[in-house]
């Protein structure tokens, strides 16, 4: 049985669960009172149509789906109780097909989330005390609405975790019942319209007034207004606002010592929504997607707030203007103040993975159904049966799977540096697929692909660009590569080097001839396979920088290898990937 038929037969038990044939689909629109003909979709909800094509005669399924469920999910009731709660207000649900307003879709998510706090899950509890099953709450809200699950991401992992994470003890007692209730909707206030990606050029200021004892928070120009800001627009009555902390110069000169970016807390409206003094704040407008998020625009005029509203877990400032911090360089403060911050990429990678597996659902379920064309006086064909529908969607099914292990080893990873503190540990052509697969009837708006493709396009740029992201990670690699060998010899680096890659060559095939599927599939030749890849562009990553390096300077010499950086980043992503899976094989699947 090949790969595919496999997946095949792990796939067809669910298929009965959907309408999809032309056939099938009139049928099931006559006998459906009319009220309810428009929830005749293609999603798992809809109603029920036998299916059976030649090959799934043919082919009936040892596998059992709930072995492989029990395996893959081990906090499963969770997600069928949130979805049943959503199935039991289904007003609570976007109506994609009739285009609701960003107003109305505000309001939808707004009550959706007081639904789901009323049901007793409190996510800021969660984060807190148990991130796995945070982390999973989050997946299964991106099944139901991406925007639900950004608006639950930006109140508790961004605004809820700086509090937590870059606060103290006195700031988590103060802010915690009100942030996990939603009663202080709130913000996380960093990108500039000029600065995203550069955090540490961020523009707006905080400067001590040592008379009043506060800050004076200030928008200096335009390029300085904070941007795109989630809850900002309608709800957001506080905001964690990263600003650079600037005191007077301890020797008594009339110059401010600027300490680089800090966050604080800012107070942005009263309890009735109106806006506070020096506080300006104006809607970013309709978006490609997520249009139940209140994205804004902020600006401040010399706000002030009291010295404590500092978040200073890693820096404090006393009465008299003195900055003291338990890290000695602005570089490592600043990293360690992002490293906290990592919760919202985790979450968004969670939510990430529940879209492409909701997607990848639907254009399965869909192409199992769909009978096209088929030999003489026979019945027709179901599109999945065909190999171009194969090639195109298993690698997806297969991407569903070796993410949902990868995301499942980073939430692991997460909460081991919460445990820990350790320090080291601190510092899409997916969903177009799943569209085209399912032909016209992707298109229609009921069938969710394209709601989610426009969601969830935005992933790859907030909480950072990925080509910025992945740069870190090349950066990361290169730093361990030269601690390793600091000092060592170049001979004893190159025989070192040379012993690695040579190590994958017995397994390669151009060199054992061995084609047979037996080797190609075997995991561990995959897996030296992946890391041979890996180390060979690392070692001569380092090679190029080190040829480029002197001559153009670091900077243009990174930015001239630049393509080669991101492949090396993207290779090792895809080992980590492969390896986060090492026990399915384990796993009895005929
Ligand atoms: C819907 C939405 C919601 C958001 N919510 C929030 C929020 O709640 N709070 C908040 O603070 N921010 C928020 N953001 C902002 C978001 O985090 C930023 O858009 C993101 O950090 C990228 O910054 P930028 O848009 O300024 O892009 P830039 O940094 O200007 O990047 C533009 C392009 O330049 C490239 N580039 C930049 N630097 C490099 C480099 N060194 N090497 C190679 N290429 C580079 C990038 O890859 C990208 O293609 C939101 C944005 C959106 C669209």
């Amino acid at each position: 049985m090949t790969a595919a038929e496999h997946l095949l037969c792990q796939i067809r038990p669910h298929v009965g669960a959907i309408a999809a044939t032309p056939q099938a689909m009139a049928q099931e629109w006559r006998s459906i009172a009319p009220d309810q003909q428009q929830q005749l979709t293609l999603a798992p909800c809809a109603a029920t149509t036998p299916a059976r094509t030649r090959s799934t005669a043919k082919m009936l399924p040892r596998f059992d789906p709930g072995v492989m469920e029990t395996y893959l999910d081990d906090m499963r009731e969770m997600k069928a109780r949130v979805h049943e709660l959503f199935r039991q207000h289904p007003d609570l649900l976007p109506n994609v097909e009739e285009g609701l307003s960003k107003e109305e879709h505000r309001a939808l998510v707004r009550r959706s989330l007081k639904v789901i706090l009323q049901a007793g899950y409190s996510p800021l509890d969660l984060l807190a005390r148990d991130p796995r099953k945070y982390f999973y709450l989050g997946e299964c809200l991106s099944m139901v609405d991406l925007s639900l699950m950004v608006k639950s991401g930006v109140q508790y992992s961004l605004w809820g975790g700086s509090v937590l994470n870059l606060g103290s003890e006195a700031h988590r007692r103060r802010y915690f019942d009100d942030i996990a209730q939603f009663r202080l909707p709130g913000c996380f206030a960093m990108t500039e319209l000029k600065h995203g990606s550069n955090v540490a050029a961020l523009q707006t200021e905080a400067v001590l007034d040592v008379l009043t004892d506060e800050w004076v928070v200030h928008t200096p120009d335009e390029g300085a207004i904070k941007w795109w800001i989630g809850n900002a627009a309608e709800d957001g009555r506080a905001a964690t606002v990263f600003a650079r902390l600037k005191v007077p110069d301890p020797n008594g000169g009339s110059k401010l010592v600027d300490h680089g970016v800090h966050a604080f807390v800012v107070p942005l409206r009263d309890e009735s929504g109106n806006l506070l003094p020096g506080v300006e704040i104006r809607d970013c407008g309709y978006k490609v997607g997520l249009n139940g998020i209140d994205n804004g625009a902020i600006r401040f005029t010399h706000v002030r707030v009291p010295r404590g509203n500092l978040l200073d877990r890693f820096a404090s400032v006393d009465k008299s203007g003195r900055y003291s911090s338990p890290l000695t360089s602005q570089a490592r403060r600043f990293a360690a103040t992002l490293g906290e911050l990592t919760g919202g990429r985790v979450g968004l990678t969670a939510g990430s993975v529940g879209v492409l597996k909701g997607a990848v659902t639907i254009a399965v379920r869909y192409a199992a159904l769909r009978q096209q064309f088929g030999p003489p006086d026979s019945p027709e064909v179901a599109v999945l049966d065909y190999q171009s529908t194969q090639v195109r969607l298993m690698p997806l099914v297969a991407t569903a799977y070796g993410l949902h292990f990868a995301k499942c080893l980073l939430v692991e990873k997460y909460v081991d540096m919460k445990r820990t503190r350790e320090p080291k540990l601190v510092e899409e052509a997916a969903l177009s697929t799943c569209r085209e697969v399912c032909g016209g009837h992707g298109y229609a708006a009921v069938n969710r692909l394209g709601a989610l493709r426009s969601d969830h396009d935005i992933f790859q740029t907030f909480e950072g660009d990925n080509t910025v992201l992945l740069q870190q990670v090349s950066a990361m690699l290169l730093k361990e590569y030269r601690q390793q060998f600091s000092g060592a010899p170049l001979t004893a680096t190159y025989h070192y080097l040379r012993a690695a890659l040579l190590g994958a060559l017995p397994n390669n095939p151009l060199v054992t001839h061995d084609t047979e599927p037996r080797h190609l599939r075997d995991p561990a030749f995959l897996s030296k396979a992946l890391e041979y890849r890996t180390a060979r562009m690392l070692f001569t990553l380092s090679l190029r920088l080190r040829k480029h390096g002197p001559r153009l300077g670091a900077f243009h010499a990174w930015n001239k290898c630049l393509s080669h950086v991101l492949d090396l980043a993207n290779a090792y992503v895809e080992s980590v990937v492969y390896k986060g899976a090492p026990v399915v094989g384990s796993l009895h699947l005929t």
